[in-house]
């Protein structure tokens, strides 16, 4: 069996100006994800925000006039202070307001936040559960799930983002009205003042952008060695074979570098950001001191002069808020094109229009027309040129050496994959033509690298047939097929028992017991096909022996096939088929090909010795 392959290192990639305002175009989409979260909070939050968009002003405002009716008093005494008093209660009243609001929206976003991660978690698992095995088995779809998973928690944050953005735009429209009646001029200051710093925060978004993707292939390598170094099913290897210093070597290399990436732009980015600070001040004061020339000219009020200069205050930390927020915006929507480009992936096997049901009983079987399959990215052909029939009722065993391609065989059988060349026909029609779903349910196939799933005893076995987790007769009955129920019965929680180390209360079996269990799987449907891959490996003799005088008892009627190195169970089966880098090489029974003094004779030869 082989796994993924590893990681390709990828350049970091540039991103550009017009990239990012392309992405940009992500945003209605997003907006739609956001919407089918919840419509209501979403409609509240935006509400909300408005309402918080118009108190800026309103406060400003208030302020001149308090300022105005203070001079007014202390020039002329006679003057009451009950309007003064009504002016302060209404800012204090539109300041609680304000904060209220303020806190409002917040926990409308962590709210809304959370579902919509919860939300989307699920939507890239129901998605991931469409594509195809060899998909998972590349290097850069991994990648790519990994961006996209990444985004479910970092979107949370381009939410309350995007949200503010337009919230701060029109407060700054309400801004802009009251200093633009004074003079347009401040507003251009204003921009000069602020657009350096903009670019440069853009430049250096790109940056740490093209920085993360490119390190997304060590990044997978990071986490991969974090669980080598700390998980309850790496840790017996990692003792025995003392590997803790050679993990934690990879992982300090590793890791240093994305520190010493990191660090070279985040200090280039705070000694500019510290420059362009540095200008907008500068454009600030000079507004500041415009305004004061004209109150001291008698120009203008001296709370006109509390209001604009308050005014050009907000508006500069708004904008400057704002585009700031604007790069992390467009940047937040460059990682949802990752997102998205994920929801784009479609897996490879194609269901056909009209598909047709599996045949309820199978006459003809399954015959490989000069099937040939290669696996991705991998120039070596897995299995070429087999031609042969499994015939209904047939059981066939598989054998050959390591790598042979007996696994892979079994994969194609299953439509795991389809095959590179050739055709597999059941019945005489395409394999492609039949109901996938129909088909992996008409295909029982337990796995060498079957999962040892970290839940019950008898959720262990129902997921040979989730559709039956709660038929406890049938689980039982299938836990007494593989011989599993004897093992059941020591348990102390017995079928509720909580298999595995990995929780509370947890019992961890032995290699045979977990693999009866996991037989026990192939029991729980009425599979028409059983594929067994050397699922008595672990078994002792006696166990073994058990379990294939029962499985041959229990599928009567029924195909199977069975990989094996073990040439006592291997003798059991109809026919043999001999496998030879991916080729077929023999096939009959025991009998015949012992007398053809072949390859298998040889190999039973070869194991009959051992046991002399
Ligand atoms: N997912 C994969 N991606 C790329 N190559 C693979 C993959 N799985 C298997 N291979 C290659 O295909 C060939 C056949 O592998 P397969 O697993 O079918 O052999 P097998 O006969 O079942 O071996 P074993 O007896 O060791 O289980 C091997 O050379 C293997 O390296």
């Amino acid at each position: 069996m082989n796994t993924a392959r590893p990681p390709k290192n990828k350049r970091p990639e540039p991103v550009t100006l017009k990239e990012r305002l392309d992405a940009l175009r992500n945003l209605p989409a997003f907006f739609k994800l956001v919407w089918q979260t919840s419509p209501w909070m979403t409609l509240v939050n935006s509400l909300l925000r408005i309402m918080r968009s118009a108190t800026p002003l309103g406060l400003l405002y208030v302020g001149k006039l308090i300022i105005d009716q203070v001079i007014k008093i202390s020039h002329n005494h006679d003057l009451g202070t009950h309007y003064l008093w009504q002016l302060v209660a209404a800012e204090f009243a539109l300041a609680l307001i304000s904060d209220g609001l303020t806190r409002a929206i917040t926990l409308m976003d962590s709210l809304l936040g959370d579902l919509f991660s919860n939300h989307t978690s699920v939507k890239i698992m129901a998605h991931a559960a469409t594509l195809d095995l060899d998909q998972f088995e590349d290097a850069e779809f991994y990648d790519k799930l990994e961006r996209a998973r990444q985004q479910t928690v970092g979107r949370t944050i381009l939410l309350s983002q995007v949200m503010s953005q337009v919230q701060d735009l029109i407060t700054m429209g309400f801004l802009a009205v009251g200093l633009m009646a004074f003079n347009p001029w401040l507003i251009v200051l204003l921009l000069i003042a602020i657009i350096p710093a903009f670019l440069g925060e853009s430049h250096f978004n790109d940056q740490s952008y093209a920085l993360t993707r490119g390190q997304t292939p060590e990044r997978r390598e990071l986490d991969y060695i974090r669980y080598l170094g700390a998980s309850d099913e790496t840790a017996k290897e990692v003792k025995i074979f003392d590997l803790s210093g050679f993990i934690i070597e990879r992982f300090k290399l590793l890791s240093n570098k994305f520190y010493w990436d990191n660090r070279r732009l985040s200090i280039q980015r705070s000694l500019w950001g510290t420059f362009f600070a540095m200008l907008g001040s500068i454009g600030y004061y000079a507004a500041y001191v415009f305004i004061i020339i004209k109150a001291v000219e008698g120009s203008v009020s001296i709370g006109e002069l509390a209001f604009l200069a308050g005014s050009f205050r907000q508006l500069r930390a708004l904008l400057e808020g704002i585009l700031t927020r604007f790069t992390a915006v467009s940047q937040g929507a460059i990682y949802l094109r990752d997102f998205f480009e994920f929801f784009e992936i479609q897996p490879k096997i194609t269901l056909s229009a009209k598909p047709l049901p599996f045949p309820k009983t199978i006459q003809q079987g399954f015959t490989f027309e000069d099937v040939g399959f290669r696996y991705i990215n991998s120039e070596r052909w897995a299995n070429r040129h087999l031609s042969f029939t499994l015939h209904p009722g047939e059981k066939l065993a598989l054998v050959g050496e390591n790598g042979a391609g007996k696994t892979t065989l079994v994969k194609l059988l299953s439509r795991l994959y389809d095959p590179t060349e050739g055709r597999i026909l059941l019945e005489g029609i395409d394999l492609k033509e039949y109901d996938l779903a129909d088909l992996r349910l008409n295909v029982g196939i337990i796995f060498q690298d079957y999962l040892r799933y970290q839940m019950s005893f008898a959720q262990n076995i129902a997921v040979g047939n989730i559709n039956q987790k709660e038929n406890r007769p049938l689980i039982v009955n299938s836990a007494k097929q593989s011989l599993a129920d004897i093992l059941a019965a020591k348990l102390p929680g017995q079928y509720d028992q909580q298999l595995g180390k990995r929780f509370a209360d947890g019992v961890e079996l032995s290699g045979g017991e977990w693999q009866k269990v996991a037989l026990a799987r192939a029991y729980m449907r009425d599979a028409q096909l059983l594929i067994l891959d050397e699922p008595t490996s672990a078994l002792d003799a006696r166990a073994e022996y058990n379990v294939f005088e029962r499985f041959a008892e229990l599928t009567k009627g029924k195909s199977a096939v069975l990989i094996s190195h073990r040439f006592s169970t291997v003798r059991m089966a109809d026919r043999i088929l001999v496998l030879e880098k991916g080729e077929l090489v023999e096939i009959g029974s025991h009998e015949e090909l012992l007398i053809k003094g072949g390859r298998y004779a040889e190999l039973f030869d070869l194991q009959a010795m051992g046991y002399r």
